[in-house]
C-alpha cells in the first residue's frame, strides 16, 4: 500500500481526442492511478476539474504541452512570463495548445501556489541535424523560426528509454511509429531523434485520425483563391475534417473501419497504411538502413491489421518487429520529479 501521506504528483496529457491523467508517489514514481478519457464532447475542462477534486497532498502537477517553440528544449517550471510565451504558441497548434494550457489555468485557480512543470512534445526532437528541421523556404523565414519541430517527443523519448528491454540493437537504426489520433513517425539513432515526419505543426506527415498528413500546399491556394473558401474553413478541413474520418466519411476511429463493408472505409485504411509505409521508406533511406520498427500509441498498439499491413509492405527491409505500448505519463513525471527537486 502507498503511504496515505505521500506527496503526490499529478500529470496531464490532454491529446486531440484524449484526456489522460495519472498520479504519482513523487519521491520514487510509484504509479498509484492512471487513466484515459475519451474527450469526444470537448470538455476538457469538466474532466480536468473532476480529476483535481479527487487529488490530495499534491507536490505538483505535471503536463504535457505540444509546442514548446524554439526556446523550450527542457521541462520547465510554468510562470506567468512563460505561461504567456507558451500562448504565443497557439497558432502553431491550434488542436492542442489551447487545451494544455487550459489544463494549467485550471490548477491554477484551485491551487494558485502549486509547481507546475510543463513538458514538450518538440523537445525529444531538438537534437535532429539542422537540415531535417528545416524547409527549403528563404532563409530568413527559417531564422524567424518556420522550421521542422516535430512532435510527438516524449512518446518517443520513453519508447528510446526502454528500447534496450526489448532489443539488443535499441542504440541503431530505428523507426518508431506513433499511430494515435494523431500520428507520426521518428527515425532514431543511438536512440536519439534524427527524422521525424511532423514538422512546423501537427499537421505534416502521415495520414491521421482527421488530419490529412503532407499534402501539396497547392491544394491550399486553390481552395482559398479560386474556391473562395475562408481560412477557418481550410484550418478545420485540415485539422477535423479529413483523414479517417474524411476519406472514409463514416468514423475518425480506426476502430470502425477496419473490417467495414463500405469501400470508402477500406480506401481510408488503405490510405493510412499507404501512407504510414512511405514514410518508413523515407525514414529507411535517412537512416540507410533498418533494424528496428516499433508501433506505439492508439491503433500501434491495439490494431494488428494495420500494423500487419504495413509490416507486410516493409518486410523487404527485415527489420526486427516491435509493439511497446507508450508511457507519456511516466516520461512527464519523471521530469516534474527532477524540476521540483
Ligand atoms: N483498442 C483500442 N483502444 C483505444 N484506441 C484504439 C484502439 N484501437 C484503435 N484505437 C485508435 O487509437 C486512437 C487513440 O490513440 P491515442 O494514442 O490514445 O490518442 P491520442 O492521440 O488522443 O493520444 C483512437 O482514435 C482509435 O482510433
Ligand atoms: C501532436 C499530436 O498530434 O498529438 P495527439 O496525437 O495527442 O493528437
Ligand atoms: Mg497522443
Amino acid at each position: 500500500m502507498a503511504d496515505p501521506v505521500a506527496k503526490r504528483l499529478l500529470v496531464l496529457n490532454a491529446g486531440s481526442s484524449t484526456l489522460k491523467y495519472a498520479f504519482y508517489v513523487a519521491d520514487t514514481l510509484a504509479c498509484l492511478k492512471r487513466e484515459k478519457l475519451d474527450i469526444t464532447d470537448g470538455d476538457y475542462l469538466g474532466a480536468i476539474e473532476t480529476i483535481l477534486g479527487n487529488a490530495e497532498n499534491l507536490a505538483a502537477v505535471g503536463h504535457r504541452v505540444v509546442h514548446g517553440g524554439e526556446e523550450f528544449h527542457d521541462p520547465v517550471l510554468v510562470t506567468q512570463d512563460i505561461y504567456h510565451k507558451l500562448e504565443a504558441l497557439i497558432p502553431l497548434a491550434p488542436l492542442h495548445q489551447p487545451h494544455n494550457l487550459k489544463a494549467i489555468d485550471t490548477v491554477i485557480q484551485a491551487y494558485p501556489d502549486l509547481p507546475q512543470i510543463a513538458c514538450f512534445d518538440t523537445a525529444f526532437h531538438r537534437s535532429q541535424p539542422r537540415v531535417n528541421q528545416l524547409y527549403a523556404l528563404p532563409s530568413d523565414l527559417s531564422e524567424q523560426g518556420i522550421i521542422r519541430y516535430g512532435f510527438h517527443g516524449l512518446s518517443y523519448e520513453y519508447i528510446a528509454s526502454i528500447l534496450p528491454e526489448h532489443s539488443d540493437k535499441a542504440d541503431g537504426k530505428v523507426i518508431v511509429l506513433h499511430l494515435g489520433s494523431g500520428a507520426s513517425a521518428c527515425a532514431m539513432l543511438n536512440r536519439q531523434s534524427v527524422s521525424s515526419t511532423m514538422g512546423f505543426t501537427a499537421l505534416e506527415g502521415l495520414m491521421m485520425s482527421t488530419r490529412c498528413g503532407t499534402i501539396d500546399p497547392g491544394v491550399i491556394l486553390y481552395l482559398q483563391q479560386e474556391k473562395g473558401m475562408p481560412l477557418a474553413d481550410i484550418e478545420a478541413l485540415l485539422y477535423k475534417q479529413s483523414g479517417l474520418l474524411g476519406v472514409s466519411g463514416i468514423s475518425a476511429d480506426s476502430r470502425d473501419l477496419v473490417g467495414h463493408a463500405d469501400p470508402k472505409a477500406q480506401m481510408a485504411i488503405d490510405l493510412f497504411c499507404h501512407y504510414a509505409v512511405r514514410a518508413i521508406g523515407q525514414l529507411a533511406a535517412e537512416l540507410q538502413g533498418l533494424d528496428v520498427l516499433v508501433f506505439t500509441a492508439g491503433i500501434g498498439e491495439n490494431q494488428p491489421e494495420i500494423r500487419d499491413r504495413i509490416t507486410q509492405a516493409v518486410s523487404w527491409l527485415n527489420p526486427e518487429i516491435h509493439v511497446i505500448p507508450t508511457n507519456e505519463e511516466y516520461i512527464i513525471a519523471a521530469h516534474s520529479k527532477a524540476v521540483i527537486e
